[in-house]
């Protein structure tokens, strides 16, 4: 797992998703190496680049030019962009162009949710999985409300981490923000 303050960021691009949340959403999504991935919002590659390094393939797909510029850089940093197919665009059309996939990844979708995840659960493979990480709380209701209409096996995961910071006088533990991440697997 790559450490937080080794990857390239850009003032106006969310930063990495953090190391703990990604070693949980590579887990959750049990990435193994023949999968392609489809990373929704990649933003400043964390995801990204974490399942690079344990597929066979990922479309990396976001709105905005400076967070696709960033993702690149942070994949060239380590020697993986050439299993990355970068796409400048919305969701919902990136996902039209994609034939087929094992893990459809959305960190950041701007409203569209249930519909980047009914037309994503078309084009998931067999046994393939939907994760959707979030620090918003009715994105996750949102989740699983259309998994459910897909009768998706769902799996609900909430997680509080605090960071210790030494001092002096002992260690400070730093709360970060909770992020809901939902794990559907088609059946
Ligand atoms: C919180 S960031 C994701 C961080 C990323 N997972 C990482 O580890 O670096 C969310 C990203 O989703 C993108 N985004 C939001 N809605 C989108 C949409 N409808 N289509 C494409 N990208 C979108 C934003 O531009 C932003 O870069």
């Amino acid at each position: 797992m790559i450490s937080d303050d080794e990857f390239i960021t850009h003032k106006d691009v969310p930063g990495p998703t953090k190391e703990e949340i990604r070693c949980l959403v590579m887990c959750k999504s049990r990435v193994s190496p023949d999968d392609i991935v489809v990373d929704i919002g990649c933003g400043t590659g964390g995801l990204t680049l974490e399942f690079a390094k344990r597929s066979r393939l990922v479309y990396a797909v976001d709105k905005n030019l400076d967070a696709l510029n960033t993702t690149e850089k942070n994949l060239k940093k380590h020697n993986l962009d050439k299993k990355v197919h970068f796409i400048h665009s919305d969701a919902l059309e990136a996902l039209k162009d994609i034939e087929t996939f094992d893990i459809l990844m959305i960190g950041g979708s701007g409203g569209d949710l249930p519909l980047l995840i009914e037309e994503g659960y078309q084009k998931l493979t067999q046994n393939g999985k939907i994760v959707v990480t979030s620090i918003l709380l009715e994105t996750p209701v949102e989740a699983v409300e259309t998994m459910k209409k897909f009768q998706m096996d769902i799996d609900i995961v909430d997680v509080s981490i605090s960071k210790g910071r030494i001092m002096k006088r002992g260690t400070m533990m730093l709360a970060r923000n909770p992020i809901t991440i939902v794990t559907g697997k088609k059946n």
